[in-house]
Order: C-alpha cells, then sequence, then structure tokens
C-alpha cells in the first residue's frame, strides 16, 4: 500500500476530536494521480477483468480482476489509512467479509461472540459455520467476565460489534484486547458499522481485524451492498488476502468506486449525523410515551464512560422502546413521513425499523427476548436532514400510535 505522511497511526482516541488528518486522508491517501499516466485526480472505474503480461508471469502486479484490481487498491489503501491500518480488504458484502474472516477456522475451533449482534451475523454463525464443525458462545460482553468465563483452549476468535446492533452495547475493546492477551493463538475481531472508520479506531485499541458493512456508514448512500477488512498484522493480511483470490467474494469495481467516492465526504457525514442523533435521542429521553432511549453518546447510556474512552463521537443509531404493544409500535412505523421504514442504515436518510420482525427476525425468539428485542422495540438511523424535521416527524408518529 501507499503510505502517506497524513496517516496517523496509533492515536489515542480523544473524545469530540476527530482523529489527526482523518478527512485529509479520506480525500487523499491511494488516490495519488501520479499513479496514473494521465495523472487523474478521481481513480478510474477499471472493468478490464484480466491484464496483459510481458511474459508468463511477469506482469504489473494485475493478472486477473479477482485477485486485483486498481479501482479496488485505491479504495482498499484508503480504507487502511482511515482505520489506521497497514492493509486493507474489500469484499462483496460485509457478510462476505464475515465469511471470509470465518474461513481461517477449521473444524473444532471454538469463536465467542458478543450475544446481541446483527441478525445475519447471528443466522450465519448458527445455522452455517456451525454446520462446519466450528463452536460459538454468544455472551454479554458488557461484563468481561463472561468473556473470560467463555474462554476455552481452542478459543480462535472474539467476535466483538460495538455499539451492538440493534441493542446499542457498548464493549471495552481494550479491555477485551487485555483478557485475550495471554491466550495463544486468539484474536478479536471488532465490526465497527455503527460507528464508522471516523468515530472508532479498533486497531488502536487491541483489535486484530477491523471488519465494515461498508453498505452503511463508509459508502454512506444506500446504493452499495459492500464488506471491508483492516489488518496491521501481516500474517492474518496474508490468510485473508489468500481467501479473497481463492473463495472469490470480491466487490465490483464500480462499487469500489462509488464506496471510494463516499468515504470522501465521510467526516462531514459522521459530524452530521452525530448532531441529528444527539438531538433526536434527547427529545426521545423527554418523551412520556417512551419508556427507555439508548444512544451512547449521551450519559444516560449505560457504557457512556467506555464509549469516551474509545471513540471520538458517536453516530446516527439510536435504539428506543415505545410505551404500547405491537400495533402502537406498527401504528408509529406506518405514521412517519420524513424517516422511512426500512432495513439498513447509515445513509443520508433517516430510517426506521422494527428489529424483531425485520433486521433481527433470524434470532432465535428467546435469545430475542433475552435481549429485550420486543414488540415496541425500534431502531433508528438519523439520516442527515434538518434537526427539527425529524423529531417533528417522530412527534406526531409518536402521538398518532399512543392515541389510536
Ligand atoms: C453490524 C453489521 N455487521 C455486518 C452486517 C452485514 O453486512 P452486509 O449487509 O453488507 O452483508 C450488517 C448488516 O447487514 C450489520 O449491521
Ligand atoms: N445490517 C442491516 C441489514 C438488514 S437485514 C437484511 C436481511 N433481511 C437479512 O436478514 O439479512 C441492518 O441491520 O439494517
Amino acid at each position: 500500500m501507499s503510505e502517506n505522511s497524513h496517516t496517523a497511526h496509533g492515536e489515542t482516541p480523544e473524545w469530540g476530536k476527530p482523529f489527526k488528518s482523518f478527512a485529509t486522508d479520506a480525500i487523499h491517501v491511494g488516490q495519488e494521480p501520479e499513479q496514473w499516466k494521465s495523472m487523474m485526480v478521481v481513480p478510474p472505474i477499471t472493468m478490464s477483468t484480466t491484464f496483459k503480461q510481458y511474459g508468463p508471469g511477469d506482469h504489473t502486479g494485475y493478472e486477473y480482476g479477482r485477485s486485483g484490481n486498481p479501482t479496488r487498491k485505491c479504495l482498499e489503501t484508503c480504507v487502511a489509512a482511515l482505520e489506521g491500518a497497514k492493509y486493507g480488504l474489500a469484499f462483496a458484502s460485509g457478510l462476505a467479509a464475515t465469511m471470509t474472516i470465518i474461513n481461517t477456522l477449521k473444524a473444532g475451533d471454538h469463536v465467542i461472540s458478543t450475544d446481541d449482534v446483527y441478525g445475519g451475523t447471528n443466522r450465519y454463525f448458527q445455522k452455517i459455520a456451525s454446520k462446519f464443525g466450528l463452536e460459538f458462545s454468544f455472551v454479554d460482553f458488557t461484563n468481561l467476565d463472561n468473556v473470560k468465563n467463555a474462554l476455552r483452549p481452542n478459543t480462535k476468535i472474539v467476535w466483538v460489534e460495538t455499539p451492538t446492533n440493534p441493542t446499542m452495547k457498548v464493549t471495552d475493546v481494550r479491555g477485551v484486547a487485555d483478557l485475550i492477551k495471554s491466550q495463544e493463538g486468539s484474536i478479536m475481531v471488532v465490526d465497527n458499522t455503527f460507528m464508522s472508520s471516523y468515530f472508532q479506531r479498533p486497531l488502536n485499541l487491541g483489535a486484530d481485524i477491523v471488519l465494515h458493512s461498508a453498505t452503511k456508514y463508509m459508502n454512506g448512500h444506500s446504493d452499495v451492498v459492500m464488506g471491508l477488512l483492516a489488518t496491521s498484522s501481516d500474517e492474518i493480511y496474508k490468510k485473508l488476502s489468500f481467501l479473497q483470490y481463492a473463495t472469490g467474494p470480491v466487490p465490483s469495481p464500480f462499487d469500489c468506486y462509488l464506496v471510494n467516492r463516499g468515504l470522501k465526504t465521510l467526516a462531514v457525514r459522521m459530524e452530521r449525523h452525530q448532531k441529528n442523533a444527539i438531538a433526536v435521542a434527547t427529545y426521545l429521553e423527554q418523551n412520556s410515551n417512551v419508556i427507555k432511549v439508548k444512544y451512547p453518546g449521551l450519559p444516560s447510556h449505560p457504557q457512556y464512560e467506555i464509549m469516551k474512552k474509545q471513540a471520538t463521537g458517536c453516530s446516527g443509531m439510536i435504539a428506543f422502546w415505545l410505551k404500547g404493544d405491537l400495533k402502537t409500535a406498527n401504528v408509529f412505523l406506518r405514521s412517519l413521513k420524513v424517516f422511512t421504514l426500512a432495513e439498513s442504515l447509515g445513509g443520508f436518510e433517516s430510517l426506521a425499523e422494527h428489529p424483531a420482525i425485520m433486521t433481527h427476525a433470524s434470532v432465535p425468539p428467546e435469545q430475542r427476548e433475552k435481549l429485550e428485542i420486543g414488540d415496541n422495540f425500534i431502531r433508528l438511523s438519523c439520516g442527515i436532514e434538518e434537526a427539527d424535521d425529524l423529531i417533528n416527524d417522530l412527534d406526531q408518529a409518536i402521538n398518532a400510535a399512543v392515541a389510536d
């Protein structure tokens, strides 16, 4: 990868203060015009699936579109800089990136996962990966004793999602790193989807691999499905890039172009998502028809102090519990006019959804009940519209729901 003088590896997060030169890196790292003969300022979309060789095996570094593509390389290099990593890798979806990490394991290996994890990750672990002889334990990472007690000699991966999707639980990433330090051969993966590289750099906190569903904030425009990984370990990178090539879950060059473009505005988007989410969460906290609100950027969140220690801010994701039942939640969601009722998150538009019926329907009902993912539970992704319009929309929808 091309190094850049702006890249600040190993920086300690400071709440309220962006990582050094983040916006500059997002715009310039991996995008240098000098890499192209014509000095293009915007990297081209390279559609060619194959590349001419001077002689057999004698080539420019590119040979076939699955093993490498110049547009993908620009994106991967930029992502590595934004995570303070040595290497970045792009995949066809967030789940393809998850699958690739799991493919580094063998039958008999054990994974400890956050109990509240994205529904599709949970489904992949329980319904697919476990069929190949992998063992999974799901525990609550807000108490690190649970992680300690779940460790086994064959534990190879500790899978952290922080904040969790959908109930916004925050894990002390450095605490987990310290716990598994003495466990030979164990690594920590952090799913950074809800924060984006702008607010949280898990590798600086002791993680070995960072994962993004780039479908969300990293792209930010709700028009690409993609996964991203970052690592600074030569050994891990070697395994992951081999699997990327050998199993083939690669993204299209056009999608790489779009996500690379999305990264250019990540810093300004995230600031606005945060500003709107603080306004919305504060409004919800004061509404007597709301039982509980979880937004890790507000002092009312149970892990606010951990959040402040390991991140520089918080995204647009909010979880809340409405007073009432399924009918109340249904009327509320159907009454929204600015928020769109849809799965996904992290785009410029505000979305609302019902995790029990939508994004987390694949989580076993008893696990959902334990996690309070019930009939009255709502997840919001605050976009970058005007905050007052978002609040007025929620207000009229809550009033309609309680009046019904
Ligand atoms: C936290 C998290 N991780 C991973 C994924 C999987 O990503 P994708 O939908 O891009 O496959 C999602 C959403 O789907 C998610 O919300
Ligand atoms: N990570 C997204 C994905 C939405 S769920 C998509 C599909 N129904 C599935 O079950 O995989 C989100 O959390 O909104």
